[in-house]
């Protein structure tokens, strides 16, 4: 791989030619300097660094502590007056951009010396199913990669991010764009072919992904979601947001079973190819007869090439939209059907649909991610579908100072559906955890009053487990195998509700 450094005048250049520069100042003695990293956060800059100062959190004290640490050129829309001078008494260069965050993209994929173009890509967004058709696709990639004796797919999602070199517990779902360019980079060096991600409305929308094309790009669905001040403004916002992914992909893989659906597939034809699949026989990858028997959920696929019955073992009938999508991608990346037969049969998604039973007992725990409309409706009708005759006790709760209209629609829904409630803390940051759970019960005792509010979560899972009988299912829903509680600004660390299940069903 390419591994070449670019100078200080290269980097102008670049931003230069894409009309980005509104202004700059390097001295001559600094133009043949070459870059040797690039970053965003200043915790991380050594020497010989470019330095972007981007966001509305941004503070001069970090670009000074980045001089400090051996920063030789900032890259910001602001102008900083500095007196700061380099270590070596030559003066601190600077590029003013217009827009950062196009820059940010631009510079990233220079400085890694666009590696994404040795990977086959995969893009997939949609407002629920992205990590679990992500982690799909892992699953299948790896049963192919496994039999040619290849490395391991790479993976950057809203769980993990691994590339080959990292291996870590994600925070964003779509990284932005220096850190992406370096897992491709990564992955590129770890002699990786495929890396399957997430791409968020965010990302769509703050350029995260700009200038990368996906080998396939794939459309799960859209939901009203993720809308307040600080991530879209309006549904038509987040909605054409998500519309942009298919400017810069090569297939198009779209679920035609989504709301929506024909200014989806309108959207869709600014990719050169699309591909539809869903539960709907007009659909190029089409599903039918889902049957659950025991733990198993079969269904059999219908394509231009196979017609042939699939199985997973991870619970939640809506995963077989989720597998249909990666059905479609597969097909379109030419996997072989006997890998995907056998990534599907074997998958499974952290903190997502994660079944316990403690011994002797026969009540069933799931602790899953749902956490918003689309997903709790989802979650409700699968189980009930899935557990028949079954009572439903839900352990849940809301974040704090945003997406405000969900402790309406989570307590309408559980209150509608669940014969059991417990309302608790879900990282509510800097509001008081009762308030939210107040408000919640509100919504909730439109549809009935057996509920409690009970803010301890790890009290509010015993308590829901203990006073299981054996013909109730469980849901503990919104954290998955989150470690991290957002308590005030902060995320303290705190035990998964993995881990509290297993304690009080008793098991390792
Ligand atoms: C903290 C925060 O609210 N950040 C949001 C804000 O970013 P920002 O650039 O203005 O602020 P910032 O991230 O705090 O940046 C401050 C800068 O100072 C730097 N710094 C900080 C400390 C220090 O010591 N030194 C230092 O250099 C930081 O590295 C950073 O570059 O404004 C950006 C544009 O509006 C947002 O993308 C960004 O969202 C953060 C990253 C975030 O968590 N966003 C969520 C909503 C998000 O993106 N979620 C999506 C999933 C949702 C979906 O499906 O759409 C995702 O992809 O994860
Ligand atoms: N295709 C789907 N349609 C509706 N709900 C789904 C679908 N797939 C998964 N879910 C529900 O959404 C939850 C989150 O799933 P997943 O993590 O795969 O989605 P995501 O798009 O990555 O979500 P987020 O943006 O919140 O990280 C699951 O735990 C499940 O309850």
């Amino acid at each position: 791989m390419e591994n070449r450094l670019h100078s200080l005048e290269e980097y102008y250049s670049l931003l230069e030619q894409d009309g980005l520069v509104a202004e700059a100042q390097i001295p001559l003695e600094n133009k043949d300097r070459n870059v040797t990293f690039l970053t965003f956060n200043s915790k991380e800059v050594r020497k010989e660094t470019l330095f972007v100062c981007k966001g509305n959190h941004f503070s001069p004290e970090y670009l000074k502590d980045a001089v400090k640490k051996g920063a030789i050129c900032y890259i910001s829309q602001e102008k900083y007056e500095l007196d700061e001078f380099l270590p070596d008494g030559s003066g601190l260069s600077y590029i003013i951009v217009n827009d950062i965050r196009r820059a940010m993209a631009k510079l990233a994929n220079y400085y890694y010396n666009e590696a994404w173009k040795s990977l086959k890509l995969i893009g997939i967004t949609g407002t629920k199913g992205k990590s679990t058709t992500a982690y799909f696709m892992k699953f299948i990639l790896d049963e192919y990669l496994k039999d040619q004796k290849k490395p391991k797919s790479a993976i950057v999602s809203g769980i993990d991010n691994y590339d080959g070199v990292i291996n870590e517990e994600s925070h964003l779902t779509t990284p932005e764009a220096i850190e992406l360019h370096m897992h491709f980079h990564n992955a590129v060096k770890s002699d990786i072919e495929y890396l399957s991600m997430e791409v968020s409305s965010q990302a769509l929308k703050y350029d995260r992904t700009l200038g990368v094309t996906f080998d396939v790009g794939c459309f799960l669905n859209v939901g009203e979601d993720h809308i307040s001040d600080i991530e879209h403004n309006s549904f038509e916002d987040y909605f054409q947001s998500k519309l942009r992914l298919f400017s810069q992909c090569k297939v198009a893989c779209v679920n035609i079973d989504t709301d929506h659906a024909d200014r989806v597939l309108e959207a869709a034809k600014a990719a050169p190819q699309i591909i539809t699949f869903g539960l709907n026989e007009k659909a190029d990858v089409y599903g039918y007869d889902i049957v659950k028997s025991g733990k198993t959920i079969s269904f059999t696929v219908r394509t231009d090439s196979f017609v042939k019955e699939f199985k997973l073992t991870m619970a939640g009938l809506f995963n077989v939209q989720n597998a249909l999508a990666a059905i479609a991608i597969s097909t379109s990346l030419s996997i072989p059907v006997q890998y995907i037969y056998a990534g599907l049969k074997k998958a499974r998604v952290s903190g997502r649909m994660e079944v316990y039973t403690g011994k002797g007992s026969k009540v069933y725990v799931i602790v899953d991610y749902a956490h918003n409309k689309m997903s709790f409706e989802t979650l409700f009708q699968s189980t009930k579908k899935e557990y028949p005759n079954r009572k439903i006790t839900i352990v849940f709760g809301c974040p704090g100072k945003k997406a405000f209209s969900r402790r309406r629609e989570l307590g309408e829904i559980a209150g509608k559906y669940s014969d059991q409630i417990y309302i608790t803390e879900e990282d509510a940051g800097e509001e008081p955890v009762i308030n939210i759970c107040e408000e919640i019960a509100q919504h909730v005792e439109k549809h009935t009053k057996k509920y409690a509010i009970i803010p301890d979560r790890e009290e509010a899972i015993r308590e829901a487990i203990t006073n299981a009988d054996d013909n109730t299912v469980v849901l503990i829903t919104g954290k998955g195998r989150e470690t991290r509680q957002k308590r005030g600004t902060l995320y303290i660390d705190t035990p998964s509700d993995v881990e509290y299940v297993k304690k009080y069903l008793k098991i390792n």
